[in-house]
């Protein structure tokens, strides 16, 4: 809307969802005049952004009727496909124009007109870069890619990274830990980008880098809420609560360690995340596991973005 664009809200329920003209979980932003809530799909439009939670990408995508290039803003893999978001959309509507919008963005941030900046990726030549120029304002700073891997997999990724820097922080491991742990995470996003067909420049890019210093950092993180309070001894139902919305990093751990056992790609912090949240392993020793792991160059082929 602040692009200039009519823009039509999809709510499943318009009246209970937005009760006081504003989403619930963005409470202090009411929406613009300019925005028109409505419960009914917009069938021609020049671009649908399509931001649910990843476990419902595909019964929303099922039930969209449009013709328009549909811009993907979830982050996650699904666990029992292993599919990233245009997989999903690929799986449901064979040859349908997408692209994934992807950064250090969190929402009430954004809502507030705060600079930011995020990349859309798309496979097809040009449609990135339409789709950046017509949703961009000078606040919000959209760069494109051709690289839907590696932007899917970036913000996929650091959600899982992110509960392991919560976890850092709510067992006490100190701040010089935290930064180990996600620089080394950092080093298994770059691995499985290479391993998958993505580009190790988009790693150290906004979808990447950008995203995992913001999540990693960020108290307002969801994941990161789920890691602090898992590292703190409450377990995953209580954490889920306390984080106060959806962590897509506790479904993805799954996902993503199964992506590189396949792949075989060394991911440990993934590893050591998937096993706390499945509650596998007790969180002391997966500390110990991990800091008993053996030592040798800090990277094993010739550079950092090497498998
Ligand atoms: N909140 C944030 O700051 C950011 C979130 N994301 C990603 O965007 C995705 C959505 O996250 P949020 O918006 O925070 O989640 P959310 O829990 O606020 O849900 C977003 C919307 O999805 C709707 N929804 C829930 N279940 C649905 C269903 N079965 N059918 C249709 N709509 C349904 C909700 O009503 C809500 O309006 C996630 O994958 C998240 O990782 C990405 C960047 C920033
Ligand atoms: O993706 C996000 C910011 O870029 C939001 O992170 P959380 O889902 O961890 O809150």
């Amino acid at each position: 809307a602040r692009a200039g664009s009519e823009v039509h809200l999809w709510a499943r329920n318009p009246s209970a969802q937005l009760a006081n003209g504003a989403m619930p979980r963005l409470s202090a932003f009411p929406l613009p005049a300019t925005i028109k809530v409505t419960d009914e799909f917009l069938p021609q439009a020049d671009m649908t952004l399509v931001a649910v939670p990843m476990k419902h990408l595909a019964s929303v995508l099922a039930q969209l009727e449009t013709t328009s290039p549909l811009v993907l803003c979830g982050k996650g893999v699904k666990p029992d496909s292993l599919h990233f978001p245009l997989d999903i959309l690929a799986a449901i509507r064979p040859g349908h124009a997408g692209a994934v919008l992807s950064g250090p963005n969190f929402a009430h941030e954004v809502a507030a007109g705060l600079p930011a900046a995020a990349v859309i990726a798309a496979r097809q030549d040009g449609l990135a870069r339409s789709l950046a120029d017509m949703l961009g304002t000078p606040a919000f700073r959209l760069y494109d890619s051709t690289d839907t891997i590696g932007v899917q997999l970036g913000g996929a990724a650091k959600n899982v990274i992110a509960i392991a820097a919560g976890v850092t922080i709510g067992a006490g491991l100190g701040e010089n830990a935290r930064a180990a742990l996600v620089t080394r995470g950092l080093g298994e996003i770059s691995r499985l980008a290479l391993a998958l067909g993505g580009e190790a420049a988009t790693v150290s890019g906004l979808s990447g880098m950008g995203d995992l210093l913001l999540t990693c950092t960020g108290t307002s993180s969801r994941n990161f809420r789920v890691g602090r309070a898992l590292g703190e001894g409450l377990s995953l139902a209580e954490a889920e609560a306390a984080a106060g919305g959806v962590a897509e990093g506790v479904a993805t751990s799954q996902a993503l360690t199964e992506l590189a056992r396949r792949s075989q790609v060394s991911v440990p912090v993934m590893d050591a995340v998937a096993a706390i949240v499945t509650g596998r392993v007790l969180l002391k020793d997966v500390i110990e596991e991990l800091l008993a792991r053996p030592l040798g160059p800090e990277h094993k082929v010739p550079d950092a973005f090497s498998r």
